[in-house]
C-alpha cells in the first residue's frame, strides 16, 4: 500500500518524463513552486474545486474526473484570453489508490499537455474525494477582458453548443454517449478564447448556466433579449429532448456547458467571426444587450418564455 509521498513520487515521475518547462525553476518537491514569467506578460490565476457527488459522481472513471477537474479551470483561463502555462493539483483522497490516482493523472496530464500546461506542484490529504486545481496562465495585460462590460445594443454571442450536459445528467445512464462526454469531457475553447480577447467586450465561461452567467456579464441597469431559436443545439440534444421547452430549459439553466459568452459591438461581429473561421471555430449570435434591466428569453413565435430557474447555486435547494 502507498504512502501520502508514494503518491506524489508517482505524481513527479509522470511530470518530469515529459520535456522539462525552462520557465520553472523549481517543480514538484520543494515547499513551493518557482516560476519565470514571460516579461510584459500579466499573471493570469484561478482556481476551482470538484468536489464527489457535487460536480461529478464517484462512479465515473477516474480519466474522465482528471479531464473534467483541469478543463472547469482551464475554460475560467480561456473565458479572460488567457493561455495556460502552469497548474498546482490539490488532492484530497479517500484512501492512496495508485490505479485511481494513474488514470486521474491519464486525464489531467494528456488535457495539460495539449493545453500547454505543466503540474508545479500541489498537496496530498486523506478525505472525503475532492479535487483542488489551481492555474497561473498569462495574457497581454491590454487584452484581458472583463465580466461586467456590457454596453447596450452588443450583441451576445456563445461559442459551441449549449445544453448537453445538463441532458446527460438529467437522462443518466440513458444519456447517449455523445451528451455523457460533454458532461464529463468538456473541451475547453482556450484557442477560441485568445481570438475573442481581440474583439469582445465582455466574457464569461459557461459553468452555472446560461442566464446566470449572462447576468455576470451586464453591469446594473442593463438587460438582454435572447432568441431560443438562435441557441446553438447539437443534434444528439434535439433528439433527446423534442420538447422545445424541456430543452430550452437545459440549454439556458442547465449549466456545466463550458462554452464562452461574450458580447461584441455590432459593428465587430462580422471580423470576429471572420478571425475565428480562420480556426475553423465558430461563434453564434443568440441575442443582444437591452437598456431594460430584466433577460427575457423569446420563442420563434415573439412569445416570452419564462425558464424554471436561471442557473446553479451550490446553496439552493
Ligand atoms: N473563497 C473565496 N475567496 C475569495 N474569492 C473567491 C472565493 N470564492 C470565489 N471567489 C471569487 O469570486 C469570483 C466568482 O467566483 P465563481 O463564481 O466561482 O467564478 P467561476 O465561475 O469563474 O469559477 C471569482 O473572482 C472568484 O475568484
Ligand atoms: C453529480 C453532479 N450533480 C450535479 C451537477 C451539476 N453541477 C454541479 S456544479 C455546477 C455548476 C458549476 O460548478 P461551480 O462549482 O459553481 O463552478 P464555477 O462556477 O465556480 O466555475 C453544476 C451545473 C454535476 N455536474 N454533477
Ligand atoms: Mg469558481
Amino acid at each position: 500500500m502507498s504512502n501520502e509521498f508514494d503518491l506524489i513520487a508517482r505524481i513527479r515521475a509522470r511530470v518530469e518524463a515529459a520535456d522539462a518547462d525552462p520557465a520553472v525553476l523549481v517543480g514538484i518537491g520543494d515547499d513551493a513552486a518557482v516560476m519565470l514569467p514571460e516579461p510584459g506578460m500579466a499573471l493570469v490565476t484561478t482556481t476551482d474545486t470538484l468536489v464527489a457527488d457535487r460536480h461529478f459522481r464517484s462512479d465515473w472513471p477516474a480519466d474522465d474526473v482528471g479531464h473534467l477537474a483541469l478543463a472547469a479551470n482551464l475554460s475560467d483561463l480561456a473565458a479572460m484570453g488567457a493561455t495556460a502555462r502552469w497548474a498546482l493539483l490539490s488532492l484530497t483522497l479517500p484512501d492512496a489508490d495508485e490505479a485511481w490516482l494513474d488514470a486521474f493523472l491519464d486525464g489531467f496530464l494528456a488535457l495539460a499537455s495539449r493545453s500547454g500546461l505543466r503540474l508545479v506542484g500541489g498537496n496530498i490529504a486523506s478525505g472525503p474525494l475532492n479535487l483542488g486545481v489551481t492555474l497561473i496562465g498569462q495574457a497581454d495585460p491590454a487584452r484581458v477582458v472583463r465580466r461586467g462590460q456590457a454596453s447596450p445594443d452588443q450583441r451576445i454571442l456563445v461559442t459551441g453548443s449549449l445544453g448537453d450536459a445538463a441532458a446527460a445528467l438529467e437522462l443518466q445512464e440513458a444519456a447517449p454517449e455523445s451528451l455523457r462526454r460533454r458532461l464529463r469531457r468538456p473541451e475547453p475553447r482556450l484557442r477560441a478564447g485568445e481570438v475573442l480577447a481581440a474583439c469582445a467586450a465582455s466574457m464569461i465561461d459557461i459553468s452555472d448556466g446560461l442566464l446566470a452567467d449572462l447576468r455576470h456579464l451586464l453591469p446594473p441597469g442593463l438587460g438582454a433579449t435572447l432568441e431560443l431559436a438562435a441557441l446553438p443545439t447539437s443534434p444528439a440534444l434535439r433528439q433527446a429532448f423534442r420538447h422545445d421547452e424541456r430543452r430550452w430549459n437545459l440549454q439556458v439553466a442547465g449549466g456545466n456547458d463550458y462554452e464562452l459568452l461574450l458580447t461584441v459591438a455590432a459593428d465587430r461581429v462580422d471580423g470576429c467571426r471572420q478571425a475565428l473561421a480562420e480556426l475553423a471555430l465558430d461563434v453564434v449570435d443568440i441575442g443582444r444587450v437591452t437598456r431594460e434591466s430584466a433577460i427575457v428569453c423569446r420563442t420563434p413565435d415573439g412569445d416570452v418564455f419564462e425558464a424554471d430557474r436561471i442557473g446553479w447555486d451550490h446553496f439552493e435547494r
